[in-house]
C-alpha cells in the first residue's frame, strides 16, 4: 500500500521568536525541515513526501529533492489540506508531520504507518505526560486535576487511512472549524476510532529557544554514537 508524508513547515513560529520561519531555523547547521524530510525520507514504508512551505521557501536548498512542495495555509489545518491536496491518486496512507518535531526519528513514522497498515483508521503517537495537568476556569480556580494516568502528550507523525482523513478535513470545513489543535482531533469529531502507539522523546516539538538547545543536544548525542 502506498504510504505518503506531509510534512507541515508553514507555521511563522511565534513562540520561538525568530526572524525566519521557525522550520527554517537551523540547528545542528541545517534548518529544522531538512532534519525532518530526512527522517521522513529515511523510512522504510514512507514512499512519497509533500512539504507545504511558508511563502518565498518554496525554492528552498533545505527542500531539495522533494517530490512536491505546495504553499502553506492560515492554520496548521489548512496547509495540511494543501498538503492533501497534493498528493498523488495512488496514496492510500496519510502521514502528517510537523516540521518542528524535527529530530522524530524514521522508526516512529514505520511504526505509525505500520499501526494503520494493520487496521488502525487512525494514530497518533503519544507520551506519557510528566506534570501534573490541571483544569482551571476564567478566575484562576482549578476545577479538576484529571488522573495523569489516562493522559498523553500527543505528537506527530499522526498516520491516517486517507480516505478517513480527508472525510475529517472536509467535515471540518462544513462544520466552519479552521484551526484543529492537530489531525486526530478532526477525526474523533467525525466520532471514530483514533489509536494511540508509543511515542518517542526525540520526537518533541521544538516550541520555545529552549527547545533548539535540546534538538542541538540530541543531534550531539546522536552523531557520538556513530
Ligand atoms: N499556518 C501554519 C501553522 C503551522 N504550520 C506547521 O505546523 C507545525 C506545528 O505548529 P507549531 O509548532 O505551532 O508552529 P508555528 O505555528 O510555526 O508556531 P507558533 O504557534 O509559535 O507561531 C509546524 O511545523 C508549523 O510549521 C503550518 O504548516 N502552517
Ligand atoms: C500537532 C501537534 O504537534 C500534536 O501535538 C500539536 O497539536 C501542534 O500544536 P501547535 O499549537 O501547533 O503547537
Amino acid at each position: 500500500m502506498s504510504v505518503a508524508c506531509i510534512v507541515v513547515a508553514a507555521g511563522r513560529g511565534e513562540r520561538l521568536g525568530e526572524q525566519r520561519p521557525k522550520a527554517f531555523v537551523e540547528v545542528g547547521g541545517r534548518p529544522l525541515v531538512w532534519h525532518a524530510l530526512r527522517a521522513a525520507s529515511d523510512a522504510t514504508r514512507v514512499s512519497h513526501v509533500v512539504v507545504v512551505a511558508p511563502d518565498g521557501f518554496a525554492g528552498d536548498p533545505a527542500l531539495a529533492g522533494v517530490a512536491a512542495v505546495v504553499p502553506g495555509g492560515a492554520t496548521r489545518q489548512h496547509s495540511v489540506a494543501n498538503g492533501l491536496a497534493a498528493l498523488p491518486d495512488d496514496t492510500e496512507i496519510v502521514l502528517v508531520h510537523d516540521a518542528a518535531r524535527c529530530l522524530a526519528p524514521p522508526a516512529l513514522f514505520d511504526a505509525v504507518a505500520g499501526a494503520v497498515l494493520s487496521g488502525h483508521d487512525a494514530v497518533v503517537p503519544g507520551v506519557p505526560v510528566v506534570d501534573t495537568l490541571k483544569a482551571v476556569d476564567g478566575a484562576g480556580r482549578v476545577t479538576a486535576t484529571p488522573d495523569r494516568t489516562e493522559l498523553r502528550a500527543i505528537q506527530t507523525p499522526q498516520g491516517f487511512r486517507r480516505a478517513v482523513l480527508e472525510r475529517a478535513h472536509l467535515a471540518a470545513v462544513e462544520r466552519g472549524d479552521t484551526d484543529a489543535p492537530d489531525d486526530g482531533a478532526l477525526v474523533e469529531r467525525l466520532g471514530l476510532p483514533v489509536h494511540v502507539v508509543a511515542g518517542d522523546a526525540d520526537a518533541f516539538k521544538v516550541t520555545r529557544p529552549l527547545d533548539l538547545l535540546l534538538a542541538a543536544a540530541v543531534l550531539s548525542r546522536r552523531s557520538a554514537a556513530v
